[in-house]
């Protein structure tokens, strides 16, 4: 790699694109859409997995109205009570209960009017031949107790949770119980994986120096996080082949494995420089991953832009890339909140590269990161075991060091 022209550190005055810092390599890729893609409404079972477009609020006071917290007696005033005939069960309503009176009432269902507090069950005693409840109840009844009152989990209108949060399922429980039937979500961007590598095997164990492809099972799942996958696909080592699989792609984001550096068959740049691609990110200063690239490829016919990443075909260096460059462009495509790292402590030393930023697996433990072994680019054994991609910068971190920890992704 060429040092003199790695820069791209914003305290630095001159920058020469396009070898980055791991830093603005990863700005770059976080902010070059200058938007997200446009909101869609959806049914809440199909909005799982995107990013809200606006901010979920809710659409009435939770809960609606005083509610039973337990099974018993809705209770007006002071004991001992007089008990109505009857009861009030979840989704019923009950006429006005009267001071010095109770009536059964069943957890979820609405207070009468006029009740001041629910007595447990197993607290109240009946005199079957008085009809009279009093307490047996070890600490006597206060007003409120066992009801949960009107709004006091929301009142109508107010913010649940803010737009950018990925509906999970939570958010669609919650979305559901605030009243909402649709909301409005980020368009996702659509991704074409695009493996390159004659050498490449799909089934059994590596043989007759052939590999088995690692990435397009272990990128595809990834890539279910915030995108709209359209599929994987092996492309041989041509250079037309490779032109023509990127410019007949109809997805937002093209991602390529393979093919970055400057080997024999290492086709990538020509063909992006064939496509009039514009390279904002051409190697970062990180290792592994560092011949990752990142390119705005001309826009379709009717404007939509494009873009590609290019991962190295080495498969941790492939998922810095994914790291770096892919995971922050289609959260910002998706119009999600950029989750940023976590920051622990170093709970042993940290290797470093002497230039370079390093993207180590670690286990994190009790809130402190512990560098894993089989940690070389094309290694995944340390990956397979770890929580996520400790960064380290030039010069390593020593024990009890703050460092970032960028979680890999679930996407389950
Ligand atoms: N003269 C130089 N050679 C290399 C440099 C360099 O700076 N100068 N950088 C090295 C680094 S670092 C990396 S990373 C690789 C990047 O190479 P490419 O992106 O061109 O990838 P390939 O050459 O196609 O493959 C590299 C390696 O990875 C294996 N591979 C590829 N795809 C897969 C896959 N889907 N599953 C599993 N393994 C895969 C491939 O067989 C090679 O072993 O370049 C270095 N060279
Ligand atoms: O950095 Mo390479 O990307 O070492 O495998």
């Amino acid at each position: 790699m060429d040092l003199a022209r790695l820069s791209g550190d914003p305290s630095s005055p001159v920058e020469t694109p396009p070898v980055r810092t791991w830093e603005r390599a990863r700005e770059i890729a976080r902010t070059t859409p200058g938007h997200a893609l446009p909101a869609v409404e959806r049914d809440l079972p199909d909005a799982l997995g995107h990013a809200l477009a606006g901010d979920l609020t809710a659409r009435a006071d939770l809960p609606a109205f005083d509610t039973a917290a337990m099974d018993g007696w809705a209770v007006a005033g002071a004991g001992p009570w007089r008990v109505r005939d009857g009861r009030v069960l979840a989704g019923d309503r009950a006429g006005p209960l009267a001071e010095g009176t109770a009536l059964g009432i069943a957890t979820g269902a609405e207070l009468p009017p006029g009740a001041t507090a629910v007595l447990r069950h197993e607290h109240g005693l009946v005199d079957e031949s008085t009809g009279i409840l009093s307490e047996r109840a070890p600490t006597p009844l206060t007003a409120g107790r066992d009801v949960r009152p009107r709004g006091q989990e929301c009142r109508t209108g107010q913010l649940l949770v803010p737009a950018g949060t990925t509906v999970t399922p939570a958010v669609l429980g919650l979305a559901a119980a605030a009243g909402w039937d649709r909301v409005a979500v980020h368009r996702r961007p659509a991704v074409e994986l695009l493996v390159l590598g004659d050498e490449l095997l799909d089934t059994g164990p590596p043989r007759g120096g052939r590999v088995r492809d690692a990435l397009t099972p272990m990128l595809g799942p990834w890539l279910r996080c915030g995108s709209e996958p359209l599929g994987s696909h092996r492309v041989p080592d041509d250079a037309a082949r490779l032109r023509d699989a990127i410019s007949g792609s109809s997805a937002d984001v093209v991602i390529t494995t393979g093919g970055t550096a400057a080997g024999p068959t290492d086709f990538l740049h020509r063909v992006l420089a064939e496509l009039g691609a514009r390279l904002l990110v051409d190697s970062v200063a990180v290792r592994p991953g560092h011949p990752m690239l990142l390119a705005a490829l001309p826009p379709t016919a009717d404007g939509r832009s494009r873009w590609l990443a290019g991962l190295p075909g080495n498969p941790l260096a492939a998922v810095a890339g994914l790291v770096t460059l892919v995971h922050p462009l289609l959260s910002r495509l998706g119009g999600r909140a950029d989750e940023g790292a976590q920051r622990l402590t170093a709970a042993a030393d940290l290797p470093g590269h002497p230039r370079s930023t390093r993207l180590l697996p670690v286990a994190v433990r009790a809130g402190a990161a512990t560098a894993l072994s089989h940690d070389g680019p094309a290694m995944l054994r340390g990956l397979a075991r770890s929580d996520g991609l400790a960064v380290v910068p030039p010069g390593g971190l020593p024990a009890g060091a703050t460092v970032e920890v960028f979680a890999v992704p679930h996407p389950w």
